[in-house]
């Protein structure tokens, strides 16, 4: 409930106003109602349907009197009239409201897609080490869907709620205990009912459980459909797909089948209710017939409220997981926010390294449960504008350094400087906007070479780009393209080659003029030629930038100025490549030896 109250004050905050508006107009929606109801009396009087007593309803035989003071031929059409003009303003409230609901409810969606959204970008990498993408997927897909539906489901109840209150003010004055009467087998019906709404919560629990897994499962294995088709792992994936399906489908089953047998209870107990009522009425109470067919009007009316109430509790129930899960990533991401992102787009101004980047002492693990560090005692400078290269064995710990230099994650124990400064939180945005990162798996936008280079550097001229290309050997084949650089790239454009996705990558990080240039096995698929080729740039681009490379291939680095041999998150060799190539016995020249054993 805390969740849904927490939503509703961002509802409140979101709609200000107009939420008052939505609640005033239902009211008058039920007056209307209210009031339409009343006047079936003077008219079935005036037809003669029955005759109405002095006391028998309130302000009504004055109305009737007064009607029959007026000649007959103009008393039915002025009731008539009167009628329509109730029920034709009703409906127009009611259009209005359903527009402003509906607007209401699309804006309050869009609201919560951009705060999570914002959430979710604002938060550290440390937030993402932790997290399963395909949940950040449902989160933004299902489970908002889910809480803008339970926050529909919310206002409709309270629409319904002020409809039944002011229905039942109209019953009461009109017959006391008959209306009572009302009140307490609905009180009584809705004790029954808490078993229902319990049964709803769990089914709902599940419901948010069955869609995440679907939502992870569906991700994973598209992500690894090469794996599952070359190893004909098709029967397992789909048999595991089909049994989740079913669960799925059991559980929307179970759903329904709460909700019809709530229906069928409230059904039920309407039509003995009804028959009591008559029975009570004209027996035991001795009510008059006119005052009879209002209340069993009004009776019919708010019966299917309650229900409605009931079912509403229901599905709101059911719907309640999806606030907590939504609630729960906000507060992760607040937990974890690393920056604000300004409404006008500015950015902090990038910071220039002069003299170099330090490490000093600095010790890192993934979990303060695990015992193993990703990184300890590491100590090293980098120098401003020139080449360092990190080798090591898998797993050592490269990409985990290079992740501490980025500043996306923060040593455990000692530090971070920057040109002999401490990187603080506050420089470590200011850092990554001179940084230029290339990874082992370039990302590229489904869109144009072009729109994917220019999307660093928004002002980029035609020849600034052709230059960029040309650095990271990709100029040439961008040539030959059908489109050249217009030429759209991905899914829905030309497939490019491992190879040649590294390139253009390459060539959007250099357009950039970083100050620091990482590449973490940027050029791994690229051949011979081409590789000598970006060797070349590298060492053209080295003076005027930092440049980190990881390379599992040791040609790539022949030009390195230092060289860092990494094992189990230490360092143990560095140096200059001519000298590590002298050290005969240290780790690095086993590893040339092991390459060109390999290569050999
Ligand atoms: N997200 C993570 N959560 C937990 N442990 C991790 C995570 N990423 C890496 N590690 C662990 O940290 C250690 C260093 O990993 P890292 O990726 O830095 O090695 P690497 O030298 O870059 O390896 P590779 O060359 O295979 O990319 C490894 O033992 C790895 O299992």
């Amino acid at each position: 409930m805390t969740q849904i109250i927490f939503y509703l004050k961002k509802l409140h905050t979101f709609a200000g106003a107009k939420l008052y508006i939505t609640l005033a107009g239902m009211i008058a929606i039920s007056f209307l109602e209210g009031i339409g109801i009343y006047l079936l009396i003077p008219m079935l009087s005036l037809i003669g349907v029955f005759q109405v007593s002095d006391a028998a309803i309130p302000y009504i035989s004055g109305l009737i009197s007064k009607l029959n003071q007026i000649p007959d031929q103009y008393n039915v059409p002025i009731v008539l009239a009167g009628y329509i003009f109730l029920i034709v303003g009703q409906a127009f409230l009611q259009r209005n409201q359903a527009i402003m609901n509906i607007k209401m409810q699309q804006g309050f969606i869009r609201y919560l897609r951009l705060d999570t959204y914002q959430a979710l970008l604002q938060a550290n990498w440390q937030f993402y080490l932790t997290k399963r993408k395909s949940d950040f997927n449902h989160i933004l897909t299902s489970e908002l869907a889910r809480v803008s539906q339970g926050t529909h489901l919310f206002l409709r109840l309270a629409t319904s709620l002020v409809f039944t209150i002011v229905q039942l003010s109209f019953a009461f004055w009109i017959s006391a205990k008959l209306t009572l009467l009302v009140i307490i087998s609905g009180a009584l019906l809705a004790i029954f009912s808490r078993r229902f709404i319990k049964n709803a919560k769990t089914l709902g629990d599940r419901t948010t459980d069955l869609s995440q897994k679907y939502f992870a499962g569906i991700t994973e294995q598209f992500s690894g459909i090469k794996d599952i088709k070359s190893n004909r792992l098709e029967q397992s994936h789909m048999s595991w797909f089909r049994s989740l399906c079913s669960r799925m489908e059991l559980n929307i089953i179970q759903l329904t089948k709460l909700q019809s047998t709530t229906q069928f209870f409230y059904s039920t107990t309407a039509a003995v209710l009804i028959v009591l009522f008559v029975f009570l009425s004209l027996n035991v109470f001795v009510v008059r017939p006119e005052q009879l067919m209002l209340i069993i009007i009004i009776f019919a009316r708010l019966w299917p409220r309650f229900t409605g109430i009931q079912n509403s509790l229901e599905q709101i129930t059911t719907t309640i997981p999806a606030f907590n899960s939504l609630l729960t990533m906000q507060r992760e991401c607040e937990e974890a926010r690393e920056q604000e992102l300004p409404a006008d787009g500015s950015k902090e101004a990038a910071i220039r390294v002069v003299e170099g980047i330090e490490c000093r002492n600095v010790h890192f693990r993934y979990s303060s449960d695990q015992s193993a560090y990703a990184l300890q005692g590491i100590d090293l400078r980098i120098p401003a504008n020139g080449m360092t290269a990190i080798v090591g064995k898998s797993g050592a710990g490269k990409s985990t350094l290079i992740d501490m230099l980025m500043g996306l994650i923060l040593p455990e124990q000692g530090e971070v400087l920057i040109d002999g400064r401490p990187l603080t939180r506050e420089k470590i945005l200011a850092l990554r906007h001179s940084i230029s990162y290339v990874s082992q798996d370039p990302f590229l936008f489904n869109t144009s070479i072009r729109e994917n280079m220019m999307m660093v550097e928004p002002h980029a001229s035609e020849e600034q780009l052709w230059e960029a290309l040309e650095q990271s050997a990709s100029a040439e084949f961008v040539r030959t393209l059908p489109q050249g650089l217009d030429t759209i790239i991905g899914d829905r454009g030309i497939r490019l080659s491992g190879g040649e996705r590294q390139r253009i990558v390459l060539a959007r990080a250099i357009l950039r003029k970083p100050s620091i240039l990482v590449l973490d096995e940027a050029t791994s698929a690229l051949d011979t030629e081409n590789e000598a080729k970006i060797q070349r740039t590298l060492e053209r681009l080295k003076g005027s930038m930092t440049v980190i490379v990881i390379a599992h291939r040791l040609s790539t680095i022949r030009n390195a100025d230092q060289v860092i041999v990494m094992e189990r998150g230490e360092i143990i060799q560095s140096g200059g490549y001519q000298q590590l190539l002298k050290e005969t016995r240290g780790t690095f020249n086993k590893l040339l030896a092991y390459q060109a054993g390999a290569n050999g």
